[in-house]
């Protein structure tokens, strides 16, 4: 073979690959002298038979200089027998590098180059290597990829939010599921698939203190997520010009970012793709001032594309506030408060025309005429939605109206009604008579629901007296304790003086073992006292919370809620019963509600039970019968006797909550179920899930994957293995997770009970970094092995040929989630025939033995010039189903991207505030992905050569 050698150009030595990259210096017509910088050595060669390959990278490749940047490959150019890479960094950042460059040490990874070259690898590493492709390409192109790795039970409605946000270009959303429905978990998910699939990679969370602990342990244990938490010590302590530039995930608390000035000022300055913040309820707004967190929230908002907001009452200071969260999500669409006002009135004949439509019903020439005023340019598609059977068209006509009209797709929420398999309620009310002491008491409502802190805070501070020494509530909750003795009893209240005095009383009257949790602790004092009363053998007995103190906690294991006051607003009561009555609950929730009867203790507890129906169910109405009734409460609450005219306002209530709840059914919450519970999504991913865990695949491919790198398994017990490093571990960097030993478990149930296993999944860290490990290298990329077939004449050669086919390109193009690398699969016999349809990868692999290394070497040698001829037809070969691929994944990008370009179009025409560059640069992105997929390119990854013997 002649070789034109040219000084600059990068060769690498046959039989000594452990030089490195050599240069050639100078080049005569009988001599050539490269220089081997990486060793330092210089070799001479004849210029006929220089057992020397050209290094020549294909895009695809990561490469880098020897100043120690990196760079991906999109296109070579040549150029006086130079080469130069075009391409681009890790910034995105377009870049070049000419050869001459190029690090010193860049592995050197071609697999026929290799091959040609006598470097064979052991048979086992060209399956795993085989494997690791398949598995990534599915991974890539999965639905379930990022919901099926978390350690949670499948849940429907969480997969179908957690698939349905991830999969947004920049997801902007207000999770707002009733209390404890998992509105973290969904969070999670939503996370954990956008950083696996690329689409996100740093995330920002702002949680109320008191959770910043909770949401660390959640997202580690469940996600495998490791967040790094922020406050005053941590960021002073970063020598980083930005400290929020060092994590991946950064986890602070509102009320720190809020007040620390230059803290926020970096905060705002770093790069983020998705937004977190947790119990948004608390960001106040008016049109005509803002708080200062939600001032934060929104220059967020307003820099970073992706956006969750989470609350459980989503409502809870009214439509305004409601609306003030929706504008933080999408400032074009909520622009006018009275507007929002307007539309918000005709969500329920908006929501029967959409019901028709899922329902398989005949479209009334009602609604098709509504439809056709709210869905301008879709006549087509409603005449086709006429017929009760076109189900797509039906779909994408809801699809459309959820999104314009509504809170559309920004909003879920779903609701203990819409779903099953809730624990009951069981109220035990406990009217007791006003101690003497308390009377006449205050005339404000809060004196009178909350009389212990008037009476202490008439007495002298340094009074001995304490209202827990009379108040027959305490009497009675000593008792309530002794009756559930061994039973744990979550005890709340509104105000934290409250709780730290009854810890107190419980101290000094009896010996029950007792906790508080209140706003008053630091974070690792409630930690501590959360972590106290869960333990079931020796834990306190009972946990007094202040009200705030326990919002978003989880307290399922309790089964019994003593409620020692009442809140002042249905949604904190809401709150409460929550710590108990969340995803996990396995028991009847029991109610404990002492109260002074005859005066407004008595008639909170009323107002509650029959005027919401709070206690027994989660009350949907609560806001709209507070705003109702406020004027007449405001004077009947705080007042004694007119008891008929107390009972009809209850019945007035009830009434309206009861016509309320109907037309809520009716026209707001149908639009949310539609949206929110995904009508049979959810149950096929929780299915998908289920069927994925009884495939053996994945156990199959560890044990490839520890047998190659040297990981010693043994058992542990049903479903679960013990690994350790292996004495010939081959790779020092295995993600083991432990220098000595890890339990693991592939079993979802036993890893759900057992926290101190691994839950091992396609997606956990142990299997990804294992991938990533053979996948960078280039081990396995070439080998030589015996047929086995009595069919196949002995001395038969045959070439199997691993190529893959992708798009390269930035990755904010996300173009990968339509172009992901696909192996293309090439089976050659000494004619250039291809078999491959014929046999099958793993039938063709169970009948091949491995060949010693130094014969296997000198075979592949002595085959070059035919091997490289065949691997010059394999390249053509493989032509076609690449551009078969690409022109498939051109096309669904467009289509996607067309329909983004419509949406928003179609909004604009509704609100003249959706920005022109909004759309443009949605076009843009368009021309360059389009311009990228029709330069997707297909590389050859790894190549095998079968003798028949
Ligand atoms: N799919 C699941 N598998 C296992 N546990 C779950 C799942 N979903 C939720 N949980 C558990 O149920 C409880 C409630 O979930 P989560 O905290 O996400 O609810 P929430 O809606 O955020 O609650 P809150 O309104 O109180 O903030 C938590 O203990 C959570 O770990």
């Amino acid at each position: 073979m002649s070789q034109q050698y040219f000084p600059g150009q990068r060769w690498i030595s046959d039989s000594e690959a452990e030089l490195g990259l050599g240069t050639v210096l100078t080049c005569d017509q009988r001599l050539l002298t490269l220089l081997y910088p990486a060793s330092g050595e210089t070799r001479q060669y004849s210029l006929r038979n220089a057992p020397l390959t050209r290094v020549r990278f294909v895009p695809g490749d990561e490469i880098s200089h020897h100043d120690g940047w990196s760079m991906t490959v999109r296109e070579v150019e040549e150029h006086d027998g130079l080469l130069t890479y075009h391409g681009f960094d890790r910034n995105n950042e377009d870049c070049s590098l000419p050869e001459t460059g190029l690090s010193n040490f860049i592995r050197f990874r071609l697999a026929s180059d290799r091959l040609l070259a006598g470097q064979v690898d052991p048979l086992d590493w060209f399956s795993l290597r085989y494997s690791s492709l398949q598995q990534r390409s599915k991974q890539q192109q999965s639905g379930l990829w990022g919901l099926g790795g978390p350690r949670i039970a499948p849940i429907a409605h969480q997969l179908h939010i957690g698939r349905e946000v991830a999969d947004r270009m920049a997801p902007r959303v207000l999770l707002a599921d009733e209390v404890g429905l998992g509105k973290t978990i969904e969070a999670g998910l939503v996370i954990h698939r956008q950083l696996l699939t690329g689409r996100a990679s740093r995330i920002l969370l702002i949680v109320p203190e008191s959770l910043v602990h909770q949401w660390l342990v959640e997202l580690l244990r469940r996600f495998n997520l490791q967040a790094s938490i922020y406050d005053y010590e941590v960021f002073r302590a970063s020598d980083a010009d930005n400290p929020f530039e060092d994590a991946q995930i950064a986890l602070m608390s509102l009320d720190w970012i809020r007040d620390d000035e230059q803290a926020r000022n970096a905060l705002l300055a770093a790069q983020w793709d998705i937004l977190v913040v947790d119990e948004a309820h608390h960001l106040e707004w008016s049109p005509e001032q803002a708080s200062p967190s939600y001032a934060l929230v929104e220059r967020l908002a307003q820099q970073i594309s992706g956006v969750l907001l989470l609350t459980a009452t989503p409502e809870q200071l009214g439509l305004e506030s409601h609306f003030a969260r929706l504008r933080l999500l999408d400032p074009h669409r909520f622009h006018d408060l009275a507007a929002f006002r307007e539309e918000s009135r005709h969500f329920h004949t908006i929501a029967d025309a959409a019901g028709e439509l899922l329902e398989d019903h005949n479209l009334s020439a009602e609604h098709s005429q509504l439809l056709e005023q709210l869905l301008d340019g879709q006549q087509d598609l409603i005449r086709q939605a006429r017929q009760p059977e076109a189900r797509e068209a039906r779909e994408q006509l809801v699809h459309m109206l959820v999104d314009r009209h509504g809170t559309g797709r920004l909003l879920f929420r779903n609701t203990r009604a819409a779903m099953q398999g809730f624990p009951g309620r069981l109220l035990h009310p406990a009217p007791l008579l006003p101690p003497a002491e308390y009377l006449p008491g205050g005339s404000g409502l809060k004196s009178r629901l909350y009389p212990e802190l008037y009476y202490q805070s008439r007495l002298p501070e340094d009074s001995e007296q304490r209202w827990w020494q009379f108040d027959p509530r305490v009497d009675w909750l000593l008792e309530t304790l002794k009756s559930l003795k061994g039973k744990k009893v979550l005890v709340i209240c509104a105000s934290a003086y409250t709780a730290l005095d009854l810890d107190e009383a419980l101290r000094v009257r009896s010996g029950i073992p007792a906790t508080t949790f209140h706003e008053g602790m630091t974070i690792i004092e409630r930690d501590r006292a959360a972590a106290w009363f869960s333990d079931e053998e020796f834990g306190a007995q009972v946990l007094i919370c202040s009200e705030i103190g326990s919002e978003g906690r989880n307290f399922q294991f309790s089964h019994h809620l003593v409620l020692f006051d009442l809140p002042l607003h249905p949604d904190l009561l809401e709150q409460r019963i929550g710590r108990l009555d969340r995803i996990g609950q396995e028991h009847d929730i029991n109610i404990h509600v002492p109260y002074f009867s005859g005066g407004s203790q008595q008639r909170m507890f009323e107002w509650y039970h029959q005027g919401h129906d709070a206690f027994l169910n989660t009350s949907p109405t609560a806001q709209a019968l507070e705003q109702q009734f406020a004027g007449q409460l405001e004077t009947a609450l705080p007042a004694e006797g007119d008891e008929p005219a107390w009972q009809e306002l209850l019945e007035q209530a009830r009434t309206l909550r009861l016509q309320l709840a109907e037309e809520m059914h009716r026209g707001r919450d149908r639009l949310l179920e539609i949206n929110s519970g995904g009508s049979g999504r959810g149950e096929q991913l929780a299915a998908q899930i289920i069927r994925q865990e009884k495939s053996f695949d994945l156990p199959i491919y560890m044990e490839q994957l520890f047998d190659a790198f040297g990981i010693h398994s043994e058992d542990h017990s049903d479903n679960a293995f013990i690994l350790r490093p292996g004495e010939k571990m081959l790779d020092a960097s295995f993600p083991l997770g432990s220098d000595e030993a890890v339990t693991i478990t592939y079993d979802r149930d036993l890893a759900l009970s057992r926290e101190d296993m691994q839950f091992i999944t396609w997606e956990h860290p142990m299997v990804q970094g294992g991938m990533d490990l053979v996948l960078s290298g280039s081990m396995g990329n070439s080998a030589v092995a015996l047929l086995k077939n009595k069919a196949v004449k002995p001395g038969t050669v045959l070439v199997e040929l691993l190529y893959v086919s992708e798009a390269i390109a930035p990755r904010h193009l996300q173009l990968g989630r339509y172009m992901p690398p696909t192996i293309i699969r090439c089976l050659l016999d000494q004619q250039g025939r291809n078999l491959a349809d014929k046999v099958s990868f793993e039938t063709l692999n169970s009948q091949l033995e491995s060949v010693p290394r130094a014969s296997a070497a000198k075979f592949a040698r002595s085959q070059r010039d035919d091997l490289a001829s065949l691997v010059k037809k394999a390249d053509a070969l493989v032509q076609p189903r690449h551009q078969e691929l690409a022109q498939q994944a051109h096309a669904a990008f467009e289509q996607a991207l067309n329909a983004e370009i419509g949406r928003l179009v179609a909004l604009q025409q509704i609100n003249p505030s959706v920005r022109d560059e909004e759309i443009n640069l949605l076009r843009r992105q368009l021309e360059e992905g389009s311009e990228l997929l029709g330069k997707a390119t297909v590389r050859l990854e790894a190549i095998r050569v079968l003798v028949a013997g």
